[in-house]
């Protein structure tokens, strides 16, 4: 009994009394800067309970409106300038990626989540042909056929509910389907498999369990697992197949590079998760602000017709990657509701950095939310509102150094090209098609809160 008594006041020093005292101590000089909320400087669980209330990034913004640097967490400051994101991410940065990377990593670290800067330039070199313009842009193929399925879905349910109800309207749950397209792509790009989830509608796929049994339906890690081995497969019986994993499989030059089963299933998985709903988050938002904005909406739908014809079911990239105002449209929208909306974590290194002006000590965590740094007045006046024809005036140039939806430097997004490629391909489809897209009184929530 006394030892558990002991036991009990141990744990309620460590947990309670350790942070509050570091909290006012303040070693880190961290007072300075005004907390998110009253647990902000204490303990991490501040940042947690601003998740469970709801949207995080906009909580955020509320104070960064007044504060260009918040406390958010014991070691963590959120910065909101632009000068902040260059300091941060920029490519002359000494920061490295904060510790949620390697506490997320599993046994082999992927080009996300390596922490050492060497080992991630050697990875990204790696994959760099893979991922050119030049390379992407001849895999369009996959992207084109998986709209053609999804629009062929969309036709099919409108055939049912004619047929069944003599409606002449049907509804869609668009972000639903377009999931299924953003997931069902990014296989093909990555691995040549087809899932089948547009045909059947759902996303139940094959995965490997621990026990080497395939079934339907398991963990994410298994179904890599099950595709990846399968790929792997198909590559030792002599199958050249054109994806990402071939460039995993073998360098430029066509030589064996040797990877390892789990360094190949990590950076799958990587390709398998950044690469899907990221890109439908951003489909979905588009489309809810377009129906949101019908003056957008008829401004696109001119500049499609017009480029592609309406006979024309689903439009080659080459026929759309130029048309300015669906480049626009797309911008528009991942300004206002980026996919990432959180500040991805960086770390200053020991020696600590200078960030927008301020020291900051070392092995403190940084960020910049994209929500905030997107809704900057002087880059993007009038914030708030959905206006494409933004990114068509001479500002445009200015207001890039604060677009960071898919972050930037040397660790930014090495996939942003493919997801414009689904975006632009299956935008300009929906739209080039005598659709009447209803009323839009749609709700847009924020995945990444
Ligand atoms: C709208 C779509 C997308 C958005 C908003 C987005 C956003 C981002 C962001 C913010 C990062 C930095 C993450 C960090 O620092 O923690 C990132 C990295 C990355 N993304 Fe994307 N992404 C998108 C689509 C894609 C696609 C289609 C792929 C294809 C595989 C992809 C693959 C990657 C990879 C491999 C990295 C790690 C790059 C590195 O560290 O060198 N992403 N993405």
């Amino acid at each position: 009994m006394i030892l558990f008594t002991f036991g009990a006041i141990f744990i309620a020093l460590f947990i309670c009394i350790k942070p509050l005292a570091e909290y006012f101590w303040d070693a880190r000089k961290l007072q300075r800067f005004p907390n998110q909320n009253c647990l902000s400087g204490i303990t991490n669980f501040g940042y947690i309970i601003e998740r469970c209330r709801g949207f995080r990034s906009r909580n955020l913004h509320e104070i960064h409106k007044v504060h260009p640097v918040v406390r958010v967490g014991p070691d963590t400051l959120s910065f909101s300038t632009p000068e902040a994101i260059r300091a941060i991410y920029g490519h002359s940065t000494k920061c490295v990626k904060g510790d949620m990377y390697s506490a997320s990593a599993g046994p082999h670290a992927s080009i996300l989540d390596a922490v050492d800067k060497d080992e991630h330039a050697q990875k990204r070199r790696g994959l760099s042909h893979a991922f050119a313009t030049r390379n992407i842009e001849t895999w369009e193929f996959k992207v084109v056929d998986k709209v053609q399925r999804l629009v062929g879905q969309f036709d099919r349910i409108c055939d049912e509910a004619a047929v069944s109800t003599n409606a002449v309207t049907a509804t869609v749950d668009y972000s639903w389907w377009v999931n299924l397209f953003t997931i069902e792509a990014i296989v093909d790009i990555a691995l040549s498999y087809r899932l089948g989830c547009i045909e059947r509608g759902n996303d139940l796929v094959l995965a490997l369990t621990p026990s080497g049994q395939k079934k339907a339906g398991q963990e994410f890690d298994d179904m890599v697992q099950y595709l990846a081995r399968e790929r792997i497969h198909r590559h030792h019986n002599g199958e050249e197949l054109d994806d990402l994993v071939r460039h995993l499989l073998k360098d430029k030059d066509g030589n064996e590079r040797n990877l390892t089963i789990g360094e190949v299933n990590a950076e799958v998985a990587v390709f398998l998760d950044a690469g899907s709903d990221t890109t439908a988050i951003a489909l979905s938002h588009v489309m809810y602000y377009l129906l949101r904005t019908p003056s957008a909406l008829a401004r696109l739908q001119k500049e499609v017709t017009g480029a592609i014809g309406v006979d024309e079911m689903v439009p080659s990239y080459d026929r759309v990657k130029g048309l300015s105002y669906l480049r626009a449209c797309l911008d528009e929208s991942m300004r206002l509701s980026p996919p990432v909306s959180f500040g991805v974590h960086r770390k200053t290194t020991p020696e600590g950095a200078s960030i927008d002006g301020n020291w900051i000590p070392g092995n403190t965590t940084i960020a910049v939310p994209a929500y905030s740094a997107h809704r900057n007045p002087i880059a993007f006046p009038e914030p708030e509102k959905y206006r494409p024809e933004r990114w068509l005036e001479s500002s445009g140039k200015d207001m890039q150094t604060s677009f960071i939806p898919f972050s930037t430097g040397a660790r930014g997004c090495i996939g942003r090209n493919i997801s414009y490629i689904e975006q632009s391909v299956l935008l300009a489809t929906l739209v080039n098609r005598t659709i009447d897209f209803g009323s839009g009184e749609a709700q847009v929530h924020s995945a990444a809160g």
